[in-house]
């Protein structure tokens, strides 16, 4: 049967990633989607803006919304202190069954929860569930539609608390104009673009970093 692109990343990490290293299983990805078939991870350009983004924070609860190989996964789940998690939502089952296998070759499995399933479902569940009360990070990075009804979903949740940093991929290509446009209208947050380009491109693209006021 025919591969998909998500199992011929996996066996480029599997191949050229060292087993137990995080750092080797993001370089592994980024040259696969440079050099043979591009893939919609934040990459290694926005993926630096993530990682200095991660390491201000240090952050004791992230969330991340839309896995889908695990790439940015990875080079979050890297940088936590120990006892930090990271919850990461995927509800393609393909998608999530690859994502495992990358986290679990980086190691990270200890300092990661993969849930299957849809973040409108799983948000209002996650304090019950995991024990969640605040999250100090979301990532957002799944269908460009959602960013809005599942950031005011989060508000209504109780799952921001006053200094909780939004970090929204895409905001300029695909583009997120309602997010951005609530976002940055909004008294209760502080947002600031960070200039950059679509994954593996010279296409514009960037990274949204927004405080949450309380
Ligand atoms: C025009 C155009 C097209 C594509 C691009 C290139 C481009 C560049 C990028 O960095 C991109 O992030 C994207 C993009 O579309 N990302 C969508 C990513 C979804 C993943 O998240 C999963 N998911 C989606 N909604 C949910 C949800 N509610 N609950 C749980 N998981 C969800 C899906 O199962 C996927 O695993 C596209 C640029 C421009
Ligand atoms: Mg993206």
């Amino acid at each position: 049967t025919q591969s998909t692109r998500p199992q011929r990343l996996l066996n480029a990490v599997q191949k050229n990633a060292t087993r137990g290293d995080p750092r080797s299983v993001v370089k592994a990805i980024d040259d696969f989607c440079r050099h043979k078939e591009w893939a919609m991870n934040v990459g290694d350009e926005k993926g630096c803006i993530l990682d200095s983004v991660v390491s201000e924070i240090n952050p004791a609860a992230v969330l991340e919304l839309g896995t889908y190989c695990g790439y940015s996964t990875v080079r979050i789940a890297r940088l936590l202190p120990p006892h930090a998690k990271l919850i990461t939502l995927e509800f393609n089952p393909d998608f999530a069954a690859i994502a495992r296998q990358v986290i679990a070759w980086a190691g990270l499995e200890e300092k990661v929860q993969l849930v299957e399933g849809a973040s409108g479902d799983w948000i209002p569940k996650m304090k019950e569930q995991f024990g969640i009360t605040t999250f100090d990070l979301v990532f957002l990075d799944h269908w460009k539609d959602r960013y809005l009804p599942d950031t005011k979903l989060m508000e209504e949740c109780g799952l921001l608390r006053k200094g909780s940093v939004l970090l929204a991929d895409n905001v300029i290509c695909p583009g997120t104009p309602d997010y951005l446009e609530y976002i940055r209208s909004s008294p209760r947050y502080e947002s600031r673009y960070f200039k950059s380009h679509l994954e593996y491109t010279k296409v514009e693209d960037g990274l949204e970093k927004s405080v949450f006021k309380g």
